[in-house]
């Protein structure tokens, strides 16, 4: 049996008419599906609202005690449910989760030597059994950036990672396609230029373009993470727009090892 897991980061969540856009598309998608969002931008505007100052080191936020709060209004509250209610109303049985809800995602608190990310978490285990079995009775499971480490604490995750890890954990029993989408058509040759499209991009070429500069920013540990994935099970990656999940036709990367 195939699933797909799609992943849509915050540039789509704050834009409504592109969010609507990828809801329609992505509920058109037949068979098992999984949506993991994001939201950093709408993150960072709430925190920077009541006087917080966000940071971010190597893609992932210092997660304080104020901000911890924030991100779990904004991912598991007000995005999550949401989307949730727009999939409704497009007839998917959409439930959100958090990492929390049902054990499906346990981490545990980042432990850097010399940073301290404070609420962050790693991803440890996925309830596989639980989440095939929501997909077996036809839900949508929605899944926003928060994780628990099992004790009673909430910790702010990476959504691409937790897009990456769902995936791995899921292709012990299906054969999943992991779909990263963005506002782009895919990893670009000049990320300003959408027709430059690299169609497909393995670990060499991936070092090669990363040296030169031509990746960089967010979407160094997007390729980790697809790397990781690949190498760890998951049968196909793809990067792109979402106009890509109703149309093969449209130009996006694969990521291959
Ligand atoms: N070669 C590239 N092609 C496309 N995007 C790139 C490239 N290099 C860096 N980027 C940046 O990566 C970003 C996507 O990663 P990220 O910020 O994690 O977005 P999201 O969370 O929305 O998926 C793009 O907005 C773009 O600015
Ligand atoms: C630990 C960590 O960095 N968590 C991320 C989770 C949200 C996210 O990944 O959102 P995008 O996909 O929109 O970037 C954050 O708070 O920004």
């Amino acid at each position: 049996m195939d699933v797909s897991v799609i992943k849509i980061g915050g540039n789509i969540i704050d834009n409504p008419a592109e969010l609507e856009q990828f809801l329609t598309d992505f509920s058109k998608i037949e068979g098992y599906k999984v949506l993991v969002h994001g939201g950093g931008k709408s993150a960072t505007k709430m925190a920077q609202s009541i006087g917080l100052v966000p940071q971010m080191i190597d893609g992932r936020r210092i997660t304080d005690a104020p901000m911890l709060d924030v991100v779990v209004m904004i991912y598991a509250g007000q995005i999550n449910k949401h989307i949730v209610a727009q999939l409704q109303a497009k007839d998917n049985n959409a439930i959100g989760f958090s990492g929390a809800d049902g054990n499906l995602i346990q981490s545990t608190k980042r432990n850097h030597p010399t940073i301290d990310y404070g609420f962050v978490g790693d991803v440890k285990q996925v309830n596989t059994k639980l989440l095939a079995t929501l997909l077996e009775a036809g839900v949508v499971p929605v899944f926003c950036a928060i994780t628990h480490d099992k004790n009673g604490q909430l910790l702010n995750t990476n959504a691409d990672t937790i897009a990456s890890e769902l995936s791995i954990a899921l292709s012990e029993v299906f054969d999943v396609t992991l779909t990263y989408c963005f506002e782009k058509q895919g990893v670009l040759q000049d990320s300003e230029d959408d027709s430059s499209v690299i169609t497909e991009i393995n670990e060499a070429l991936y070092n090669k373009l990363k040296e030169e500069k031509v990746i960089h920013s967010g979407m160094i540990p997007k390729l980790d993470n697809c790397f990781n994935s690949l190498s760890r099970g998951v049968q196909k990656i793809k990067i792109g727009h979402h106009k890509m999940l109703q149309n093969s036709d449209i130009p996006h990367t694969t990521i291959t090892l």
